[in-house]
């Protein structure tokens, strides 16, 4: 038990167990390069994203914040390869996105990325475990069972694993989402507002597990949130503002992200 308040006080060093694939290889687990992407043409254009350049790096997580608008879930889908862009490249590892084939993008999508949303997306008829299997099983992958249950201890879901969707309270829904996402041990897991559904309590569990995700299975997370208390949870903070990055905190504590949003709530209104 740690007296930090600051959950990313973390010194590093190994991931005990952790998989192959979230080891360090100085490949950035995504990255966008002069990325843009622009919606509709003439004088509905919208340039939602205008040539951002952003690492994700492995075994860290890190927070999206900007005011509505910025760009932030358009940054997501783009680097989740759920949207394409305009113009630049966004990575996955060392995968360039852009000219990738359905078949192909639908392929990356299931095996290396991890998907959190703010609505939990479980399957009511299933149970909490078969939910969490559920991805691999259609994918015709069978879980590691090691990784299965160190995941399933992580989330502190272990005598809850029989029991459907609504026998869970929200913050345990969200739990199963957590290990669903973790469980195929994906390359990176991106969330949209993963709390935004969750009142405080349950949403501070859940980010303890993201947290704890990071720190000892060396999973990538990259989460969308609007809390500065959510975001003081990550490593790393990135402000997007009218589609461009405009600023990257490390060490985020909820009080350092309120003062950078307010900065740039005033300079917003000077211009
Ligand atoms: N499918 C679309 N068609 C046209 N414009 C879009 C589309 N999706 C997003 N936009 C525009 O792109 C810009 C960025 O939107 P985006 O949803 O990424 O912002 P956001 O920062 O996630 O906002 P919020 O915090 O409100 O969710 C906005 O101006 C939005 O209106």
């Amino acid at each position: 038990m740690t007296t930090s308040t600051r959950p990313h006080d973390y010194a590093g060093g190994p991931y005990p167990g952790a998989p192959a694939a979230h080891t360090s290889t100085g490949v950035a687990a995504a990255r966008a390069t002069d990325l843009s992407k622009v919606y509709g043409q003439g004088e509905t254009q919208v340039v939602a994203l205008d040539r951002i350049t952003v690492e994700f790096r492995r075994a860290e997580f890190t927070a999206i914040m900007g005011p509505s608008g910025s760009g932030k879930s358009t940054l997501m889908h783009c680097m989740a390869g759920l949207d394409a862009i305009s113009s630049g490249s966004a990575r996955i590892g060392e995968t360039e996105l852009t000219g990738l084939k359905d078949k192909k993008l639908t392929q990356l999508r299931r095996d290396r990325v991890g998907f959190i949303f703010q609505a939990f997306n479980l399957l009511p008829t299933l149970s909490a475990l078969e939910n969490i299997t559920l991805p691999m099983d259609i994918a015709g992958r069978k879980p590691d069972k090691a990784w299965l249950d160190r995941v399933i201890q992580t989330v502190g879901l272990a005598d809850r694993l029989k029991h459907r969707p609504n026998q869970l309270s929200g913050g345990q829904q969200q739990r199963v989402a957590v290990a669903r996402a973790l469980a195929s041990q994906p390359e990176i897991i991106f969330g949209d507002e993963p709390t935004g559904n969750l009142d405080s309590r349950a949403g501070a569990e859940v980010l303890g597990f993201l947290r704890n995700s990071v720190r000892e299975l060396g999973q990538t997370v990259v989460m969308v949130t609007h809390d500065p208390v959510a975001a003081a949870y990550a490593d790393r903070v990135v402000f997007l503002a009218d589609g461009r990055i405009v600023d990257d905190m490390a060490g985020p504590t909820a009080d350092s992200v309120l003062e950078r949003m307010k900065s740039f709530d005033a300079k917003a209104r000077r211009s």
